[in-house]
């Protein structure tokens, strides 16, 4: 239907709006997570496709990393295969790792590069085994509620940690023009798949490729405290405290940590934000309305 010419003015004011923002982040990485608990609605979807499609067209490079852990739940529950979680990652056994990579590689990748070709880009998906982008080595995880006085050492499975990212390969595809789309499997020096927290993936990504900022989209409104209120510009030490004392716990660990990390490597601004928002890598970068939760080197 065509606009009327006040509804043109002011999408010409929006769009003129955006011009700072547009001439700021122009030929700039923009490394975009995009959580498992954010995929739930078609319109969301949609909206989150159009987003990514609307920053390469205008000349923004952004890369697509995405969990799946609530769809890799479903399958496992599906198939009777019980799993559980340790500082938000998933023990991994050798039948849950080919279901996650199943699921990962498979339905939830090829889900969104459809999703991104539907709404006018040219996705391509990937997973860590392809190109060897993503090497990885087992993650040791150390564990301690408040009644142990040293933390232990545990042994979550086929769980890894990024080892190396092959630059090379996201290189090779956002100069020709592709949008990588990367699920986060990682490949062993043996050859193994090892599961990988997608935040960790994304956060690593960031780090190696320098982005102006990596993008968190979640199912929350940012970081919260205690009381529900949305945190921002926290220190490491502010964090380390809200760790301590169990205001930061599960999936939201993963999270903080490579944002932290993140931004300790160079990349310019973490963000943390609600993916049940319409739009909401819109609203990010291109308005005033910065949502979540930021952390900036300027405040760690
Ligand atoms: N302090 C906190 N603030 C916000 N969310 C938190 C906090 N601590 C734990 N969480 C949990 O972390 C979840 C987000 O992590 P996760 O479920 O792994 O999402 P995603 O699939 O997006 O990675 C939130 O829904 C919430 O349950
Ligand atoms: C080791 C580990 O926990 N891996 C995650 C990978 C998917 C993921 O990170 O998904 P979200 O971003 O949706 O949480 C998992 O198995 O669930």
């Amino acid at each position: 239907m065509p606009l009327t010419r006040q509804q043109a003015i002011a999408t010409s004011q929006i769009l003129s709006e955006a011009m700072p923002y547009i001439q700021r982040f122009v030929g700039k990485t923009l490394v975009i997570k995009y959580g498992g608990n954010a995929m739930t609605d078609e319109k969301l979807k949609a909206s989150f496709a159009r987003d990514i499609v609307m920053m390469k067209l205008i000349g923004i490079n952004p890369i697509v990393v995405h969990g799946g852990g609530p769809q890799i739940g479903n399958l496992l529950d599906q198939l009777k295969i019980e799993s559980h979680f340790i500082n938000g990652m998933r023990v991994t056994d050798t039948k849950t790792m080919d279901v996650v990579e199943m699921v990962l590689g498979g339905m939830v990748n090829k889900e969104i590069v459809g999703l991104i070709n539907s709404a006018g880009g040219k996705a391509i998906g990937l997973t860590g085994k392809d190109g060897e982008l993503l090497r990885a080595r087992k993650l040791v995880v150390k564990h301690k509620t408040p009644e142990m006085e040293a933390p232990e050492i545990i042994d979550i499975g086929h769980v890894g940690e990024v080892e190396k990212v092959n630059v090379k390969v996201l290189d090779m595809l956002v100069n020709s023009d592709f949008i990588p789309v990367i699920a986060p499997i990682g490949v062993g020096e043996d050859g193994h798949a090892y599961n990988i927290n997608a935040d960790l993936v994304a956060g690593k990504v960031a780090e190696v490729l320098r982005a102006e900022k990596l993008i968190l989209l979640t199912n929350i409104a940012g970081l919260l405290d205690k009381e529900g209120k949305v945190l921002t510009g926290l220190s490491t030490a502010q964090v380390d405290a809200l760790i301590e004392d169990g205001t930061i716990y599960g999936g939201m660990l993963p999270k903080i940590d490579c944002a932290l990390s993140a931004v300790k490597c160079g990349v310019n601004s973490a963000h943390i934000i609600d993916g049940r928002v319409e739009h909401a890598c819109m609203l990010e970068i291109f308005t005033n309305e910065g949502v979540g939760t930021l952390i900036t080197n300027k405040t760690l």
